[in-house]
């Protein structure tokens, strides 16, 4: 059976509408698509690139490139102008993400596919908004893990969308521990790695040099990784993080843990954007997500790269059919 994915665009006036015509257009997918979204921001940017879309009805099955079946939450009144995000959407677009998430969990698909939102213009919405990953932690009630993955590097973060001079207090014990259950976890049943290797990074420069550059190695992470190796878990470190991403070493790691957003996202963008995507470990569906923003500067010009689009759908159906072959008939 092919998985039916739930797409949704994000800001309406990023790159995220154009990428979704795109993806429409691809020919053989292994799935089915139904967008959730607005219309006249599809047809617009379909418009721009000059390609075909027919819209359909949601449960309708894409018959020809161009088709897209849609879940229409229209935004109040007319999409917005290229690169100028209107805070008047916010409610639209979290309700489509909402609605998305909601029919993954009923079962009416099999996974979730996401393009970029617009945080500050969400937030200026009147939608305490901190990112996609936090949000369907709550709509699912789940607890959850932001990994961002390319082709020979994955990386999973303890914390994700806060300011820096919070870090240090928001790595617990026990925000490190669910960190590495769920990465673990999902390693086994998402990916097939029966034993994952799992490096930790330091939080400290040089994992804080035996305390003396800081204590949080000593104090908070040698006991929970210890604690965790009891369980069997395969942990490798606290490693400093500067030379932990050196190529040889990832080699020797299935997934790299990172303690916060930039200390680990800057060194898997940095490839670039085409082949890394944002996967969200722990939810009771598969959710994946492009690994780059809304671009704005480049919204409607009909350059922007489709591939982590496509990863991102790709991938979600990939999880999304290993899933279904595990489910008990
Ligand atoms: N998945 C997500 O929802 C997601 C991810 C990252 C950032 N964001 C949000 O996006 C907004 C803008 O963030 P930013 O400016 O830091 O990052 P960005 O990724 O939007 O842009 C950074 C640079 O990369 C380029 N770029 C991005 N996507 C591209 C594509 N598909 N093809 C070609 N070039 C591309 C842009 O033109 C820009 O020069 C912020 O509100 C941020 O929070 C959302
Ligand atoms: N942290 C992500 C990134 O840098 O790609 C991004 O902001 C999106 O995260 P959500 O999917 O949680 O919105």
């Amino acid at each position: 059976m092919r998985p039916r994915l739930a797409l949704v665009p994000g800001e309406p006036a990023g790159v995220g509408p154009e990428l979704c015509v795109r993806l429409a257009q691809r020919p053989a997918n292994r799935f089915d698509l139904t967008a959730f979204g607005d219309a006249a921001t599809l047809r617009r940017a379909a418009q721009a690139l000059n390609l075909p879309l027919r819209l359909l009805p949601a449960e309708a099955l894409a018959q020809k490139p161009g088709d897209l079946p849609l879940h229409e939450i229209a935004l109040p009144g007319a999409p917005p102008a290229f690169g100028q995000p209107d805070p008047a959407h916010a409610r639209a677009i979290i309700d489509s993400l909402e609605l998305a998430a909601h029919a993954c969990i009923d079962g009416a698909y099999q996974g979730l596919v996401t393009g970029p939102t617009h945080k500050a213009s969400l937030n200026a919405g009147g939608i305490p908004y901190i990112g996609t990953t936090e949000l369907l932690a709550d709509i699912s009630r789940h607890e959850v893990v932001m990994m961002l993955a390319r082709p020979g590097l994955r990386v999973a973060l303890v914390t994700t969308h806060l300011p820096l001079r919070e870090v240090a207090d928001a790595l617990t014990p026990a925000a490190l521990k669910r960190t590495l259950r769920i990465t673990h976890q999902s390693m086994r049943d998402d990916f097939g790695i029966t034993v994952p290797r799992i490096a930790v990074l330091g939080l400290n420069p040089h994992a804080g040099e035996d305390g003396h550059m800081g204590r949080e190695e000593i104090e908070v992470m040698r006991p929970v990784m210890e604690a965790l190796r009891a369980e069997g878990m395969n942990l490798i470190g606290p490693l400093p993080a500067d030379t932990a991403f050196l190529p040889d070493k990832l080699l020797g790691f299935d997934a790299v843990v990172a303690m916060y957003h930039d200390q680990g996202l800057p060194v898997l963008k940095s490839h670039g954007i085409d082949q890394a995507v944002n996967i969200t470990l722990g939810l009771p569906f598969p959710r994946v997500a492009v690994d780059h923003g809304t671009a704005l500067d480049i919204a409607g010009q009909g350059i922007a790269d489709a591939s982590s689009l496509f990863a991102a759908a790709d991938l979600c159906a990939e999880l999304a059919h290993h899933r279904m072959n595990k489910e008990p008939a």
